[in-house]
Parts: C-alpha cells; sequence; structure tokens
C-alpha cells in the first residue's frame, strides 16, 4: 500500500480536473494541498467539490460527511504551500510551455522524492520532464472526466519514468478506488488518441449538415450503446482542451486529427461548453 508512504498529495490547478482530484484525494484520507494561480479560482474549485460532495452525499456514496472531506484540503495560491507533499499531480493549462514551467519550479520546492504527476490528456510526459535534473520522478496519472465518478485512470510511461514510480502510480490509483491501464508516451495515449478524432468527426457532421447536433448525440448514444454523444461529451470536456488536444494530435500524426472548423471557431467565440455555460448547448 502506497499509502503508508503518502501524508500529503499536491494538486496543481483547481478546475475541472484538479479540484476532482483533490476531492477524491481526501475522499480517500489524504491531506491535500490545491495550488491555483488566483484566489477566485480556488474558490471556484472549492464550489465544485462541494457540489459534487453535496450530490454523492445524497445517493448515499460517502463513508463520511462532506464538512470532515472538505477540511482535508488546504487551498493556496503559492506554490510553496506544495514543498511538503509527497505527490503532486499537475492538472493546469493543457500547454507544454505552462506545464515545464511549473515542472520546473516544482522540482525547485519539493523534496526529491516526491513524485511528479501530470493530468494532461495528449502532451507528452518525455516532453514535460525533458528539462528536469530528475526526469525519472515525472508520470503520467490521466485520471477522466468526472474525477469522482470515473473509474479508470490511464499510467503513461515516459522515455525516462523509472518503474517503480509507474508501480507507485498504480498503487496510488488503486488506493483512490480507480482502475487503472498503461500506455506508452505516445500522442494521445491509448483514451484520445481514439476519443479525439470520434468528437472532431460529430463536430464535422454538424457543421457539414449530416443531422442537427441533438440526433447525431443520439444517433451514437442509441446505436453504439455509449452514455453521451460526441458533442455533449465535448461540452463537458471543455472545447478548449479538445481542440488544444486536437491539434497536438494534428501536429504529431498528421492530417487525419485536423480540428474540425467549427470547434476552433467556438473557442475563439469562448464557447468552451458546459463551464462556460455555452459549447453546443447551452447550460444553467
Ligand atoms: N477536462 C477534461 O475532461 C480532462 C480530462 C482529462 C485530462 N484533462 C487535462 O487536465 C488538465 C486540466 O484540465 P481542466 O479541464 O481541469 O482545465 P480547467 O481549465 O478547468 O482548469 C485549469 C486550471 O489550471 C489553472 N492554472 C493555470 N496555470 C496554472 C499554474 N501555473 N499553476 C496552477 N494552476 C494553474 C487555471 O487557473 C485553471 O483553474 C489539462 O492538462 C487537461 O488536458 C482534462
Amino acid at each position: 500500500m502506497v499509502a503508508e508512504t503518502i501524508d500529503r498529495v499536491g494538486v496543481v490547478g483547481a478546475g475541472t480536473m484538479g479540484s476532482g482530484i483533490a476531492q477524491v484525494a481526501a475522499t480517500h484520507g489524504y491531506d491535500v494541498v490545491m495550488r491555483d494561480i488566483e484566489q477566485g479560482f480556488v474558490e471556484n474549485g472549492f464550489d465544485t467539490i462541494d457540489d459534487s460532495l453535496g450530490r454523492l452525499e445524497g445517493r448515499d456514496s460517502l463513508e463520511e460527511d462532506p464538512d470532515t472531506i472538505r477540511e482535508r484540503i488546504d487551498g493556496t495560491t503559492s506554490l510553496e504551500d506544495l514543498a511538503d507533499c509527497d505527490i503532486v499531480v499537475e492538472a493546469a493549462l493543457e500547454k507544454l510551455d505552462v506545464k515545464r514551467d511549473i515542472f520546473a519550479d516544482l522540482e525547485d520546492v519539493c523534496d526529491e522524492a516526491c513524485v511528479l504527476a501530470t493530468n494532461t490528456s495528449t502532451l507528452s510526459i518525455t516532453s514535460i520532464a525533458g528539462d528536469l535534473d530528475a526526469p525519472e520522478r515525472v508520470v503520467g496519472l490521466h485520471f477522466m472526466n468526472p474525477v469522482p465518478i470515473m473509474e479508470g485512470v490511464e499510467v503513461v510511461v515516459g522515455e525516462k519514468t523509472d518503474p517503480e514510480i509507474v508501480e507507485f502510480a498504480h498503487e496510488f490509483s488503486e488506493d483512490l478506488e480507480k482502475t487503472t491501464w498503461e500506455s506508452d508516451d505516445k500522442p494521445g495515449f491509448v483514451t484520445n488518441r481514439i476519443l479525439m478524432p470520434w468528437i472532431n468527426e460529430g463536430i464535422r457532421a454538424f457543421d457539414e449538415g449530416v443531422a442537427t447536433k441533438e440526433d447525431i448525440d443520439a444517433g451514437m448514444e442509441l446505436g453504439t450503446n455509449v452514455p453521451m454523444g460526441p458533442l455533449t461529451l465535448a461540452d463537458h470536456i471543455g472545447l478548449d482542451i479538445c481542440l488544444h488536444a486536437t491539434e497536438t494530435l494534428y501536429e504529431e500524426l498528421g492530417d487525419r486529427y485536423k480540428p474540425a472548423y467549427l470547434l476552433k471557431r467556438k473557442v475563439e467565440a469562448g464557447d468552451l461548453g458546459k463551464k462556460t455555460g455555452v459549447g453546443f448547448y447551452e447550460y444553467d
């Protein structure tokens, strides 16, 4: 059990994924430090956690009351507050330069035994760790959205990742009651290499007038037994995240991953999906 070797879990980014990872770690008894760049973003993260814990309590899915879980999470804007963490999971923007800067800072601040994990959807673990003194302690820990609900975690092995760190990543995920699979550090790993072109083709089909958005989603839900069609799923993931992921795959793997025109246009218009209230659908 790696649980015995971990006192404190750090999370970088308090957005959709970071808040979910902080919540799940706290639910499983870990003390958590959740860091974002502005206090308002940290507070948004706590609002998301409160909503989610409230819903889970309503379904009798929690073993402790929400306040006990919530009190295990400290919010901060200071990177130094991650100094005592035994593992830090980065869930900030899907941009290589942003992640490389964060990992350089983490290497300065954290103890050398601290495991550094990234929740990146498509960026190379090897590139994120490239400039570090100890790239062997960097591993991909790709949680799925929404983190408190989805069972799977994709463990991604960088060129230099130490096999013991890979083992640790699996065990840590299992301590959070997740089930893991492993991928080499190839563009999009297993999940997004296959999922993103599916979403992208759904957007193209909508843009080219094949069917209404509702019928495209219904066709895929009822016709292939997936829980959400491509346009609803894109709104849940965030259209900016989908665009960054598709652009990375296009850059690395060529024409078959070219982002749909309508995806770029909606991101430029600021309609990013559920998180901004408008994507392909409207949300309260
Ligand atoms: N949304 C999904 O469905 C999903 C699924 C799996 C993986 N991911 C990956 O998880 C990561 C986060 O995605 P998200 O959907 O939570 O994004 P998000 O936009 O909801 O949240 C990102 C947060 O990171 C913060 N941030 C930016 N720079 C930072 C820094 N230097 N230090 C600390 N915080 C910083 C932002 O202020 C924001 O609150 C991305 O790498 C994304 O590709 C997303």
